[in-house]
């Protein structure tokens, strides 16, 4: 099964490729833009793979991914990426300084949509914000400072099949992967 995978975002492809692998599901990448409305990542995906569909007329997915910080009132959520690129992992840190109240968790909503109707699939793995930036060498973004429940390594400290055993993508691309095996 080929799965089309509009991102621009290659490390987003390299763990859905992992995640798919036995599940013998080939992900291809488009570079197809879409507008990223103002909202939850539900409204994100749901509005993002509908214009992508509409552009390339193939079953298609896309997929919206967060940081949620609990003693931040969620933020940055939907503004990850804009957060990420900004203040970054450090200025994540100073916003927690001296916090004891560290929980965080990553959302992933995936959406596909073959012309018939839209299927979301949510992921999400909970843990806590380093108090440090721990840095193995591998993921991107949030991962040098999140810390999975249940685990002692941040994920940029393990490696990208490690996290995809228990991540949030895991778990949104698993749910995908059946409804697409039960079509
Ligand atoms: O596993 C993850 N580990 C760490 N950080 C992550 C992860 N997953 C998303 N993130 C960050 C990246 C971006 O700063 C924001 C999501 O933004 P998001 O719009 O979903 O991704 P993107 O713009 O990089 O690619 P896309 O072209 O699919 O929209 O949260
Ligand atoms: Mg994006």
């Amino acid at each position: 099964m080929k799965i089309y995978f509009a991102t621009g975002n290659q490390n987003k492809v390299d763990e859905a490729e992992i995640i798919l692998k036995e599940a013998n599901c080939e992900i291809e990448q488009i570079e197809i833009p879409y507008a990223e409305v103002q909202g939850r990542l539900e409204e994100v995906s749901a509005f993002g793979v509908l214009e992508v569909f509409e552009k390339f007329n193939r079953p298609v997915i896309v997929e919206d991914s967060g940081f949620f910080i609990e003693k931040l009132n969620d933020f940055p959520g939907t503004y990850s990426r804009f957060v990420q690129e900004t203040i970054g992992n450090e200025g994540i840190l100073k916003l927690l300084e001296n916090e004891t109240n560290r929980n965080a968790y990553f959302k992933t909503v995936i959406g596909y949509y073959d012309g018939d109707n839209i299927k979301l699939f949510t992921g999400i793995v909970k843990g806590t914000i380093s108090t440090e930036i721990k840095d193995g060498g591998f993921g991107f973004a949030y991962d040098s400072i999140f810390i999975p429940e249940g685990k002692t390594k941040t994920f940029a400290e393990m490696t990208t099949e490690e996290k995809s055993e228990i991540s949030h993508r895991k778990r949104a691309f698993y749910e995908l992967k059946n409804y697409l095996e039960n079509l």
